[in-house]
């Protein structure tokens, strides 16, 4: 153990540099906070070097390939070579920089903020201590506030032989310089599913192995449907309802054994089973909070105790650069005193960028009924816009006592007429009061007016 070192004094310490925590740390800094902000590997944290930013180019250029093999038939003939380099250097060179967070760090100190590399370790109620590979330890000390915003990072199952083994995870995937001939997914959520049918679309042959009996399970069953739809053609092989009891990588190949007796095979093997914070890692008990949680648990400012606040994927309130933004936002507010909205969760919006994109907001129909609302449903179809363009989509409705309070948005751009949708949750806007509103001839969102005059019959 090294020496302890004399503490650094400063009103706010953010430990955790991703969408939340940077946003948290260049505010206070400029509203004239002494601020350190602590981030272990790049500031910015997981949405723009291994998540949202890089995974949405690489599905705009799946989706690329896809909309030149729709023109047959409505506009001509064509052919597409697929090639993963554009994709690459476009991750490497505009997104991430190559991986190097220097513009962000400058931001933050252009702003008055500082910056520690390092690992930060809860001490104290008031104190962080950051174990750096370069410089050691450096004990940091917040005379106002703590800011826990330490993301989330890939959980990985115990299988028998995956540990050891060059499997991918988000990470891997999004930094390949190259598509492997062929795929295994393990989890069809979110990651897996934006990420298999990309790859798929780039000529990998890519199989899926889902434990839960249907492909994005967190989502409605018609949603599930429809996805599965489109990856079949995409030539996606899915293995539903099954778990892996083994892994096996025999240098070249990956073969995961499955509790049905049958095999999955890749090149590569991509494990995206979900997502978890470590908080004993943290240290949290050392401030009072329970280090065996899954989450830290907040108030409506995002208070977790004490001189603590807590933002993003940790507070377990849905893993979204939104939500630790939105989240972010109230800190802020709160910390410097300003009047504060406490924070809303019914009507938190989702999009899975998959083709069809899936947008849904609050409540799914079954969530809805485990919570003993008196739930009435609907569905509608894309309609006119949806038959022009051959598209395949809809949307459902979750209603209970006369207000929405969840829906679906699926279809091209998905997530697009999922703003209305959220709006509608969100202000609990009566279905009476939808059913009154003009819908523009001919787009996707019209399609919601069908929906919406079912639930009103
Ligand atoms: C492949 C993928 C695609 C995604 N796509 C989308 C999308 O399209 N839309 C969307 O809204 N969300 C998306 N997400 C989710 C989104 O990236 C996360 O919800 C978001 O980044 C969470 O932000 P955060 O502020 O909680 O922290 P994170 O971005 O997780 O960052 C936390 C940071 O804290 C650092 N850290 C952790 N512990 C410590 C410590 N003890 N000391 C110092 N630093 C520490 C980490 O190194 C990390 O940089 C995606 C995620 C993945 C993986
Ligand atoms: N577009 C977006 O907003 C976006 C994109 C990617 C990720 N994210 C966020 O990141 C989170 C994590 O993504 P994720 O896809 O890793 O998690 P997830 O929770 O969305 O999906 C994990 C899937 O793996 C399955 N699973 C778990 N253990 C398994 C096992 N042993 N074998 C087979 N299947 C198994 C689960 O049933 C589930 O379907 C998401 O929930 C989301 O909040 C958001």
């Amino acid at each position: 153990m090294a020496e302890r070192a004399k503490p650094d004094a400063f009103d706010v310490i953010v430990v955790g540099g991703g969408p939340g925590g940077e946003d948290v740390a260049g505010r206070l800094a400029e509203a004239g906070l002494h601020v350190a902000a602590v981030e272990g590997r790049l500031f910015g944290g997981e949405c723009p070097y291994w998540g949202c930013i890089p995974s949405k180019m690489t599905v705009r250029a799946a989706e690329l390939i896809a909309e030149t093999r729709r023109v047959p038939g409505m506009a001509g003939d064509s052919t597409v070579s697929p090639d993963w380099s554009p994709v690459a250097r476009r991750i490497r060179d505009e997104a991430t920089d190559n991986w190097d967070d220097r513009a962000a760090v400058e931001r933050l100190t252009a702003k008055g903020g500082h910056f520690v590399r390092g690992w930060g370790h809860v001490t104290g109620p008031d104190e962080i201590t950051v174990r750096s590979a370069g410089d050691g330890v450096r004990v940091l000390r917040a005379t106002r506030g703590i800011v826990l915003a330490i993301g989330s990072q890939p959980t990985i199952p115990p299988i028998e032989g995956l540990a050891g083994t060059p499997y991918w995870t988000n990470r891997e995937a999004l930094e390949t310089e190259e598509v492997p001939g062929s795929l295994a997914v393990l989890g069809a959520g979110t990651i897996g599913a934006e990420l298999a049918q990309a790859f798929a679309r780039f000529g990998a042959s890519v199989t899926m192995v889902e434990s839960a009996d249907r492909i994005l399970p967190a989502e409605e069953p018609e949603t599930s449907e429809l996805v599965a739809g489109a990856f079949r053609a995409d030539g996606i092989g899915l293995r539903t309802g099954v778990r892996a009891t083994r892994a096996a990588h025999d240098g070249e190949r990956f073969t995961l054994h499955l509790n049905d007796g049958s095999t999955a095979e890749g090149e590569r093997l991509l494990v995206a089973t979900g997502r978890h914070s470590d908080l004993a890692a943290l240290g949290v008990g050392a401030a009072g909070l329970d280090e065996s949680a899954r989450t830290i648990a907040t108030d409506g400012r995002m208070r977790a105790g004490g001189k603590l606040w807590a933002l993003g994927d940790v507070t377990g309130r849905g893993a979204f650069t939104h939500m630790s933004m939105y989240q972010a936002d109230i800190v802020v507010k709160d910390i410097l005193g300003e009047p504060v909205h406490e924070a809303e969760y019914h009507a938190v919006p989702r999009v899975t960028f998959t083709d069809p994109e899936i947008g849904s907001v609050g409540l799914t129909e079954a969530q809805a009924r485990r919570q003993g609302l008196d739930v009435r449903t609907a569905t509608g179809d894309l309609g006119s816009r949806g038959w022009i363009h051959r598209a395949e989509g809809f949307f459902k409705l979750v209603a209970a006592d006369g207000v929405l309070v969840g829906a679906t948005s699926a279809g091209p751009g998905g997530g697009e007429p999922l703003g209305m949708l959220t709006l509608a949750v969100h202000a609990r806007i009566p279905v009476a009061r939808l059913n009154e509103m003009i819908y523009a001839f001919p787009t996707f969102h019209r399609g919601i007016m069908g929906a919406l005059a079912e639930l009103s019959l």
